[in-house]
C-alpha cells in the first residue's frame, strides 16, 4: 500500500476517426472512457487536435507569466478559493499557481492579460485563449461520450451550457537536496472535470483503487483527464474522483497546466436514469461553487469525503 507501482493508466487516443459522434469507433471509445473513469477516475488522452506548436506556445506563455514580479502575480485574485494566485504556502513551498477564470472567453482572457500586462501581451493572450478552447473541446468530447453511455445526454447538455472553465498555470520549484519534495498534497479536485498537461518534468501521481501510486510521464500530446468531486455527485457515485498528488524530484523546475470545469448558477442533480436498485440516490442537488466554499471550511477540510459530507444522502 502506498508504494509507487509499476503500472500504467489506460491511454485512449482521440483522433479524427473516433471523434465523429455516433460512429462505431466513437461508441467503442465511449465505452473505454467510461470503463477507465469508473476504474481509475482518470485516463490519459492522446489528442490529435493538439499541435506541438500550441504545446510550445502555452508553456512559453507560462514561463513569461511566472517571470513577472510576485507583487504583479498577486493581482490575480478571485472570490473563489484557489482560483487566483497561490504561492509561498508553508504546506507546499514548491508550488506556485495563477488562474484565468472564464478562460474560453475573450473577456476572461483579456481581463487577466490586461491586469498583469497593462500595456498588453498579445502572444500570451492568444495562446491562453486557444489552449483553453482546444482543451475545452476535448472535455466536451469526453463528457458527451460518458453521457451517451449512461443515457443522460440531455442532463449533461444542460450542465454543458452552464460550464465555466478555469485555466491554471502551475510551476513547482525543484526540491532542495536529494529527497523528492511534495509539490501538491494528495487530494481530489473540487471541479466537475479536470484536464492536466505537463511539460518535460514528471511528478503527477494517481492513486489506484488498490492504494498504489502510479506516476504519469509527460508527453507533448498527452492530457490527463480526471473526474472531480462534482462529477461523482452528478453520476450518483458511479465515477469517483481521482485521488492524486505531485512529487518533485531532480533539479529542474516543473511546469504544468490545468483546465478545470465548474458548473455555474445551476444546481447539479443526479439524473433519474442513474438511480436504480444498485445505485439508490446518493446525492442531493448541489451548487458547485458553494461546495468549493464548503471544502475550505474546517468541516470540509477534515472530512474524508467532502462531497458526501456536503450533499450526500
Ligand atoms: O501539477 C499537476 O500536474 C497537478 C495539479 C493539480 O492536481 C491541481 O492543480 O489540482
Ligand atoms: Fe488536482
Amino acid at each position: 500500500m502506498g508504494s509507487l507501482a509499476n503500472q500504467t493508466l489506460p491511454t485512449i487516443a482521440f483522433s479524427s476517426q473516433n471523434l465523429e459522434v455516433g460512429s462505431s469507433s466513437w461508441l467503442s471509445t465511449s465505452k473505454q472512457v467510461v470503463l477507465a473513469l469508473e476504474e481509475f477516475g482518470c485516463f490519459i488522452a492522446t489528442y490529435t487536435n493538439f499541435s506541438p506548436q500550441l504545446h510550445h506556445a502555452i508553456f512559453k506563455a507560462s514561463e513569461e507569466l511566472f517571470d513577472l514580479p510576485t507583487h504583479v502575480k498577486m493581482l490575480n485574485t478571485s472570490d473563489t478559493p484557489s482560483h487566483g494566485y497561490v504561492g509561498q504556502e508553508p504546506v507546499v513551498p514548491l508550488y506556485e499557481g495563477l488562474g484565468i477564470e472564464s478562460s474560453t472567453t475573450v473577456q476572461g482572457v483579456d481581463r487577466f492579460t490586461s491586469l498583469l500586462w497593462p500595456s498588453g501581451n498579445e502572444t500570451f493572450r492568444e495562446a491562453a485563449l486557444e489552449y483553453s478552447k482546444v482543451v475545452a473541446g476535448l472535455d466536451k468530447v469526453v463528457m458527451t461520450m460518458v453521457s451517451e453511455v449512461y443515457g443522460i445526454r440531455s442532463a449533461y447538455e444542460s450542465l454543458l451550457e452552464a460550464t465555466s472553465y478555469l485555466l491554471r498555470f502551475i510551476k513547482y520549484l525543484a526540491p532542495v537536496g536529494d529527497e523528492a519534495g511534495l509539490g501538491i498534497v494528495p487530494h481530489t479536485d473540487k471541479s466537475f472535470t479536470s484536464i492536466l498537461h505537463q511539460r518535460q518534468v514528471k511528478g503527477l501521481q494517481i492513486m489506484t483503487k488498490t492504494g498504489d501510486w502510479v506516476g504519469i510521464d509527460p508527453s507533448p500530446s498527452d492530457f490527463v483527464v480526471m473526474a472531480g468531486d462534482a462529477c461523482m455527485g452528478f453520476t450518483n457515485g458511479r465515477i469517483e474522483p481521482s485521488y492524486h498528488r505531485v512529487m518533485i524530484e531532480g533539479s529542474e523546475e516543473r511546469y504544468s497546466l490545468g483546465v478545470f470545469t465548474f458548473i455555474r448558477d445551476v444546481e447539479i442533480q443526479v439524473p433519474e436514469e442513474l438511480v436504480d436498485e444498485d445505485y439508490p440516490l446518493q446525492f442531493k442537488p448541489f451548487d458547485n461553487y458553494k461546495y468549493i466554499h464548503f471544502y475550505y471550511t474546517e468541516e470540509g477540510r477534515r472530512s474524508k469525503c467532502p462531497i458526501r459530507a456536503y450533499c450526500g444522502i
